[in-house]
């Protein structure tokens, strides 16, 4: 058995992670996890990551919960300097970004719209006054007059940021429209990955704000549990 992945393309890493294989020719098995169907929770998903976390990947023997493979050095380049701007890049998406977006995702769309759980407007305006703040912050630390968020070409730390911020966007946030510097570089990065491949990896995600309130008593309060650190 080749490379297993096992992914949600609702997931942002997961995204990050299926554009990277995808484009480098990588090949390997989809295996979908679906989060929002408790997918994650059975026994035979907890065989491959205990972590019960996608993404994981599996490769014969060899099972990783974070990353493996070779690809061309701009993804991440073997000179110390410019590796070192896509770890801290990486290193401030984990801390700041990341969770910004998934609690403006989800205060706006999923707790109500899927969850049936409002979420107080003053929560939700605080929360987006905070992505604001780190968007503001991707501008002007990282990307300020580069191409990409590292130097010329795009690394992972493009495909990182572009996937997170996908997530806002799938809820309705105009991230994009007031800040034309930030949407000249999502093209370029759509531009680097190819248009198709992108809108592959989104079209899970997009269509989200179209999915039926969840029913399931069961899988709603196991699901809420994992989420309420999103709620604040
Ligand atoms: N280490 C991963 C993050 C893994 C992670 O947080 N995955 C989330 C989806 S985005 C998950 O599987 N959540 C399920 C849960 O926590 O119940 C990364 O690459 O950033």
């Amino acid at each position: 058995m080749g490379l297993e992945l096992y992914l949600d393309l609702m997931s942002q890493p997961c995204r990050a992670v299926y554009i990277f294989a995808k484009k480098n020719g990588i090949p390997f098995q989809l295996r979908t996890i679906e989060l929002l169907k408790g997918q994650h929770y059975t026994d035979a998903f907890a065989q491959v990551n205990p972590l019960r976390k996608v993404p994981a990947l599996k490769d014969g023997d060899f099972v990783l919960a974070e990353r493996k493979y070779k690809a061309p050095d701009h993804w991440y380049p073997q000179d110390l300097q410019t590796r070192a701007r896509v770890d801290e890049y990486l290193a401030w998406q984990h801390t700041a970004l990341r969770s910004c977006c998934s609690r403006a995702m989800w205060q706006k769309m999923m707790f109500p719209v899927f969850l049936g759980q409002p979420v107080p407007p003053e929560r939700l305006a605080s929360t987006l006054a905070e992505l604001d703040g780190c968007l503001q912050m991707l501008e002007d630390k990282f990307l300020q007059n580069k191409a990409f968020l590292t130097g010329p070409h795009i690394s992972v730390a493009d495909l990182v940021a572009i996937t997170e911020l996908m997530h806002p966007v799938s809820a309705g946030c105009k991230i994009f429209e007031s800040r034309p510097k930030l949407a000249a570089w999502r093209q370029r990065v759509e531009a680097a990955v190819g248009e198709s491949l992108f809108q592959e990896a989104h079209e899970v995600v997009l269509k989200a704000k179209d999915m039926p309130p969840l029913m399931d008593p069961t899988l709603k309060e196991k699901l809420k549990l994992s989420v309420q650190c999103l709620l604040h």
